[in-house]
């Protein structure tokens, strides 16, 4: 495989497009409606010569995603929907000349069905999932989700009626035995599945499906249709999630006699098939992040970008959110007065190196509150730059809005959040400017793009257009272009805010939360910090 795809693209294309249908294909586990395959018909070549999109269909309308999760929200202009044939067809070519194995891509597409799960519905609330698998591939997708939903802090079960008996199936159903993992027999299941799950995973048919389910299957997917009724009659039901197709459903037609089930989410594969256009529950996610760019070039396949490390993208149109239902249960170790630092500034940067370590982006972001004359006060982020018993500094424009109201009355109060620490600091106290030296020091020491926009930025003053900025910001850019120091403005520099008051939050349950507050107490002539605990 290395080999393979250690050559330029343009290799890849021509090897793919001479490549002889892969016999990889036969290795998978299941059959399926494309075989026998006759002998070039799903070829490579059999495609590439049609000059329009067979594949690509429509899309989603431009600007209507956006939505929950803004690290696996994309707003795509247009996506790929693949026929049943086109879909058998990019996964006998990964399998074949590109050189995956059926195990590679089933891990994977496992594993974004289990992050597109993890994305939406959190184990906290939705704990016990049903994994109802197939005798195909999408099967084993499920029996791979259910081993990482396990190990993300799900409690998942599996319903496995009829198994494969190859290796890579007994080694699933192995692994997750291994995990003490139960294993329903369709009579074990209840008639109403809506008491005993919270997640109910769909893992019976994926593209391959035709005709009308045959037994046990059939009565597995009434099983689901009917939580539909439960529904209607505003009872608690699972959430269906479906594997690449909701099983029962037309791969490229969708559910036509429209009595088939209604998923809460699709997790497509690969790209998603064109029954998924008929899909209009509330969350429509994409996996199987392998999709090489020689097979997307070549098949003409609009996909999304994957956000960052991400297995999965959220595609379509983002569900309607109700805001006062948005909210986390925070569930953070104990924050104890036995264990804090007597001294806040050594507690603080205890809990600024823990957002270090966790990885947290700009731990040093804070908001900085100030308030003016007319006792009005206004908030903004700034980064903080320095930290020691003398205070806490950052650096901005002399003639800022801030800097007014810091004229006028210089007391302050900063916040620092760390998302995923579930912890807040706030820190309050009297302001002063720092010595023009250490604002000189500082100025130079940043990137020489941040001091030219510090002299071109009039900070909080109108301007006309952005070209402004860029304009002056070019002919500054020639006036120094030979000059090694850029010479600070008098008008740019830093402040220090000296700590009044510290107070430390850690979420907890229940909103009851841990607060501790420092402030200052004179104690035999000396300055000691007082602790207490304040309710949530
Ligand atoms: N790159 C990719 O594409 C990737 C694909 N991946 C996954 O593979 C899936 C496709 O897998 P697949 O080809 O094994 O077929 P799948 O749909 O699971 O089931 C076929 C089985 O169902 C049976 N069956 C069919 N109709 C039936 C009926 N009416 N009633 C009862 N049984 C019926 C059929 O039996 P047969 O009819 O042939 O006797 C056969 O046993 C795909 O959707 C995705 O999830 C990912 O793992 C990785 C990347
Ligand atoms: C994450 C972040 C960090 C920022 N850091 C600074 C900073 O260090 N100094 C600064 O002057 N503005 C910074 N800004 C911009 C300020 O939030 C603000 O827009 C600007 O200082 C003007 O505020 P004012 O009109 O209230 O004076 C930052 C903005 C963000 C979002
Ligand atoms: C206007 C402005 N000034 C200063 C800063 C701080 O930048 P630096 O880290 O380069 O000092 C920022 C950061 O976002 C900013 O937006
Ligand atoms: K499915």
């Amino acid at each position: 495989m290395r080999g393979v795809l250690g050559k330029s693209r343009k290799m890849i294309c021509s090897l793919l497009s001479q490549a002889p249908v892969s016999p990889a294909y036969y290795y998978r586990s299941s059959p399926s409606i494309y075989k026998p395959k006759p002998s070039n018909r799903f070829s490579w070549g059999f495609l590439a010569p049609i000059p329009s999109p067979a594949i690509r269909v429509f899309c989603s309308k431009p600007g209507e995603v956006g939505g929950l999760m803004a690290s696996s929200v994309q707003n795509q202009g247009s996506i790929s929907y693949l026929t049943q044939r086109e879909a058998a067809e990019v996964d006998e070519t990964l399998m074949g000349p590109l050189g995956f194995s059926v195990d590679q891509l089933m891990e994977l597409a496992g594993l974004s069905v289990a992050t597109s799960i993890a994305e939406v519905y959190k184990p906290s609330e939705y704990n016990r999932i049903l994994a109802i698998c197939g005798p195909g591939n999408n099967g084993g997708d499920g029996l791979v989700a259910a081993r990482h939903l396990y190990h993300f802090g799900y409690k998942p079960f599996v319903c496995y009626p009829k198994r494969t008996q190859k290796p890579l199936y007994s080694g699933l159903v192995t692994q997750l035995e291994s995990l003490s993992i139960p294993f329903l027999s369709v009579d074990e299941l209840p008639m109403d599945l809506s008491k005993d799950f919270d997640i109910l995973v769909d893992a019976m048919f994926g593209f391959s499906f035709h005709g009308a389910p045959r037994p046990p299957f059939d009565d597995l997917i009434k099983k689901l249709i009917n939580l539909h009724y439960y529904e209607q009659a505003q009872r608690k039901s699972p959430v269906i999630v479906s594997v690449d197709i909701p099983s029962g459903w037309h791969v490229e037609e969708g559910d036509v006699g429209g009595d088939g089930i209604k998923p809460d989410m699709v997790v497509s594969l690969t790209a998603p098939k064109l029954c998924a256009k008929k899909f209009s529950g509330p969350h429509h996610f994409l996996g199987g992040r392998f999709v090489p760019p020689a097979i997307a070039e070549k098949y003409k396949l609009q996909l999304p970008q994957y956000p960052g490390m991400s297995m999965c993208v959220r595609i379509g149109k983002p569900p309607q959110i109700d805001i006062s239902a948005l909210r986390e249960n925070y569930i953070s170790p104990e924050f104890l007065e036995e264990q804090v630092e007597a001294d806040p500034l050594d507690q603080f940067r205890k809990w600024f190196d823990d957002a270090m370590a966790a990885n947290l982006k700009e731990p040093n972001a804070m908001a900085l509150s100030t308030t003016g004359k007319d006792g009005k006060p206004s908030s903004r982020m700034v980064l903080l730059k320095g930290v020691d018993k003398d205070g806490f500094v950052w650096f901005t424009n002399y003639e800022s809005q801030k800097a007014r109201q810091l004229s006028e009355n210089p007391h302050a109060a900063l916040l620092f959040y760390w998302d995923g620490l579930n912890r807040q600091v706030r820190v309050e106290g009297s302001v002063e400017k720092v010595s023009d030296e250490e604002s000189e020091q500082y100025f130079h020491s940043r990137p020489r793009g941040s001091q030219l926009g510090a002299i071109v930025s009039k900070q909080s003053t109108v301007v006309p257009g952005r070209h402004v900025l860029h304009q002056q910001y070019k002919e500054l850019e020639e006036k120094y272009s030979k000059e090694s120091l850029i010479p600070k403005p008098k008008y740019w520099g830093g402040y220090r805010l000296k700590p009044e008051r510290f107070e430390f939050w850690q979420g907890q349950p229940s909103r009851l939360h841990d607060r501790l507050e420092y402030s200052p107490q004179e104690t035999d002539g000396k300055r000691v910090w007082k602790i207490v605990r304040l309710a949530p």
